[in-house]
Order: C-alpha cells, then structure tokens, then sequence
C-alpha cells in the first residue's frame, strides 16, 4: 500500500494548470458506447484511476478503448457492442460506471448492470435514474443484486420530472432519451457545467439536446449517433482545491486553466475569508496574506456550494480565524474527514447536517488516511500547514481524482512525496 508524505509548512507559488474534469469525462465515456459509426476521440482526458475504471467497463462490452495518458487521449471505438453487462467488480469500484445504463438500454434495447450499493458518503441511492427510465418505456427488474432494464420495442420520449436534480440521473436520462423516439423534456434536471458539457458532446456526436445547463432540458430522439472528437472541460474541483491550497499556505498561485464562471460560489466564499482572487482570461491567481478567516458554508447543488468543495473548505476552516460552520445538505454521510481532521488538532464539533469549526493557531503532523476522495484532499491541504510530517493512507481514494497531485504540488513548492509502505 502506498501513502503520502508531506512536511507541513511551505508556502505554495508558481503555476498549475488544470487537468480536464472528471466529473465531465466519465459520463462522456459513457456516452462514447452511443456512437454506433466512426470512433471518438476525446482530449484533455485526466490521468486518472476513474478513467481507467471505465475505460475497463465499456471494454468489458466489448468496445475498443485505448488511453494514451501522456497525450490526455482516449480513443473509443464503440461501433461494435458484444455485452449488455457490468459486473459488480467494476461497479462497486466506481459508481459512475452505472451511468453506462442510460447509453446500452439507447443503443442495444436492454442492460445488466450491478446494483452500486452504498459509499462512504451516503447511500447513494438510483430511483432517480429508474424512474426516469421507466418513463421512457424501459421495463426495470432488480433481483440478485443486478438491476436488468429492457426496452425491446425502443424508448420513446416522455416528460419526466426529477424530484432532485441528480447530476448522475439526468445525464442518464439525457444520454438514454437522445436515441428515444420524440421528445424528451426533463423538468428540474442537474445545472452543472459537467451537464452542459456531456450535451455538448452528445450535440457533436449528432443529438438534439438543447437547455443543459438551465432547468429545463429539450431532447429530440434522433435514430442513430456517430463517434466524435471532443474536448473535455477543465475540473472545477480540482481548480478549487489548488486555489484553497494556496490561501491555506498564505501562497501566490496562478491557476491555469480555471472557468470563473464554474467557481462562482468557491471564488465568493474565498473572497469573504479575506483571500484575493484575480479572474484572468486562462486562469485565476490567488494569493492570500495572513490567516484566512472562517466562512460559513452551505453545499447544494449548482450554482449552490459544490458538496466536493465541502472537504476542502473545512481543512481551511480548520486554520482560520474565528468560528465557521458548514452545512452539508447534498449527501448525508459526507463529515468522514471530521475525525481525521481532528486527529491533526483541529475543533470541529458536528451537530447533524452541520459541523462548527472553530479555527486553531496550527495543525499537528499525524498519521491519518483519506476516507473518501475529497476527504484526501483535505487531508493533503491539512498536512500542507501542519507542523512536522502527515502520513496519509488509503491513498487510492486520492487517485481516483486528481491528475498528477504529487508533480503539481512539488512544482508549487510543497514538500511531498509518495512511498510503499
Ligand atoms: C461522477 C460524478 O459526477 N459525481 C458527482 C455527482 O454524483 P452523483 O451523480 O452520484 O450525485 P447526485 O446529484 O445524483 O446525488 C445528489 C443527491 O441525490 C440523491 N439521489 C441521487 C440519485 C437518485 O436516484 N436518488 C437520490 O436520492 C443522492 O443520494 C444525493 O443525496 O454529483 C455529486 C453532487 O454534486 C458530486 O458530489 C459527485 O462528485
Ligand atoms: C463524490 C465524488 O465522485 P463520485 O461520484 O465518482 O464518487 C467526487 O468527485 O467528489
């Protein structure tokens, strides 16, 4: 097993550019298996273990997908499906890979795919996605722990309603109804860029999508759809994550490659706590003097407070002057890093949804491990204050979504390296 180490204590600056998002790339691999002629090429693919997870499941389908990491291209040749189904191996990896339902029940009538089950930050339920389904014709059955949806006369269009704006359940339902006879409206559906840029692709790939991004999203069912080149959008997360790394290290860092417009509420919420941000063409430079002072936050979904900023926030919290309280209200188990934080001196109390953070004058160096993955970046941003050395474990949560952490953060200056326990 391998871990982080990190000596606490230098101040980051100098440049990092932004990998492509994950949260943007995963559904369109998803959607790549739509593309019945011509392959898809996709660039500014992350380096990342989610990617690899379901490039393995739309090839155990029996498509061709070749990942050159050093070019940050994945090439997907999907004109040939053989299988209908995900195993649980691949599924209870990665959660995402069940948006792979949407696209095979499109293209092939039918899917088998493994019940995800919970994670360490909530249940993380799916009737969302089935009764958008349902909706649409499918017939769903559930037995054995796999979830088998057919629709042997075709889907057809309907207008279906999301009681909640699931990012996950409204890029099936996109990715499903843009094949379906007629048109599809789905009302109350996700807003976030990651929406807008899979309809993007979708578009590109020959689908008539029109509204992502808004609350209401127009689909025409077209009858086929072909491979495609595309480019995916930079990861809003990862931007924020850097941009709170260089606040917490009272640092000077040029974020390139971060959409303003994307970090709306990270960027206000920096700007309270005293940090100042320049928003420049490619980028935003954040530099931040003295300790920041604590915020209140409340995660929901976009615009609102991104819930995978919540971590984060709460390691600069932890450090900050004064009281902040944060709110989760996107997911339900989402304070695993509370207790780790903790072990490296921090006062956080939680009281339900909420935690209060009161601010210390500084972190300890400990042995903690990352939880989840925005839980690891919190604690890689906790141990980059700390005084001494933090040894983080269960570091495969971490590469499942940020590109090359260790290289950008000893580029800015930070002390951390990887070692084999
Ligand atoms: C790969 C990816 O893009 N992951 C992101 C996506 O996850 P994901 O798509 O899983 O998140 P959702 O927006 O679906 O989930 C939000 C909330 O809705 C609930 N829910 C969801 C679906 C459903 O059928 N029923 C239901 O009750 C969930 O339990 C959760 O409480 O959006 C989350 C919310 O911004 C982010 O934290 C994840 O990083
Ligand atoms: C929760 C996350 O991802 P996933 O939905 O893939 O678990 C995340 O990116 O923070």
């Amino acid at each position: 097993m391998e871990k982080l180490v990190i000596n606490g204590g230098h101040r980051l600056e100098g440049r990092v550019k932004i990998s492509g998002a994950k949260n943007a790339v995963l559904p369109i691999i998803a959607a790549t298996l739509l593309g019945q002629n011509e392959p898809s090429r996709l660039d500014e693919v992350p380096a990342l273990d989610d990617v690899h997870t379901i490039s393995e499941v739309i090839s155990a389908l029996g498509v061709d997908a070749v990942f050159d990491e050093e070019e940050n291209q994945l090439r997907v040749d999907a004109c040939k499906i053989t299988s209908c189904e995900a195993p649980y191996d691949l599924v209870r990896k990665m959660r995402a890979s069940f948006l792979i339902m949407g696209p095979l029940l499109a293209r092939c009538g039918k899917a088998r795919i493994s019940l995800p089950g919970g994670c360490a930050i909530g249940t993380r339920p799916i009737d969302l996605h089935l009764k958008g389904f349902e909706a649409l014709g499918a017939k769903i059955e559930i037995g054995h722990g796999f979830i088998d949806a057919s629709a042997p006369q075709g889907l057809k269009g309907a207008r279906i309603y999301l009681d909640f704006p699931s990012v996950g359940a409204t890029e099936n339902i996109i990715m499903a109804a843009s094949m379906a006879e007629g048109q599809t409206i789905l009302e109350n559906p996700a807003q976030e860029p990651e929406i807008i840029d899979l309809a993007n692709y979708l578009n590109v790939m020959g689908a008539k999508i029109r509204g992502a991004g808004t609350n209401l999203i127009k689909i025409e069912g077209v009858e086929k759809l072909h491979g495609a080149a595309y480019t995916v959008i930079p990861d809003r997360i990862e931007a924020g994550t850097y941009m709170v790394a260089a606040a917490m290290t009272h640092g000077d860092v040029y974020i390139e490659n971060a959409i303003s417009e994307h970090l709306k509420p990270v960027i206000a919420k920096l700007k309270e706590a005293g940090v100042s941000i320049e928003e420049e063409v490619d980028g935003i430079r954040v530099r931040c003097e003295g300790q920041p002072k604590a915020v209140d936050i409340k995660t929901m979904p976009y615009p609102g407070f991104p819930t995978d900023m919540q971590a984060q926030f709460m390691a600069m919290l932890a450090i900050s002057e004064g009281t902040g309280m944060v709110t989760e209200t996107v997911f339900e188990n989402r304070f695993m890093h509370v207790d780790e934080l903790k072990r490296m001196g921090a006062n956080i109390k939680i009281d339900g949804r909420t935690s209060v953070v009161e601010g210390v004058s500084k972190l300890t160096g400990c042995q903690v491990k990352a939880t989840d993955l925005r839980a690891g970046a919190a604690m890689v941003l906790a141990g980059l204050v700390a005084d001494g050395e933090t040894q983080i474990g269960y570091i495969h949560h971490i590469d499942r979504g940020y590109d090359h952490l260790v290289q950008k953060l000893v580029a800015l200056g930070a002390d951390i390296k990887r070692i084999e326990e």
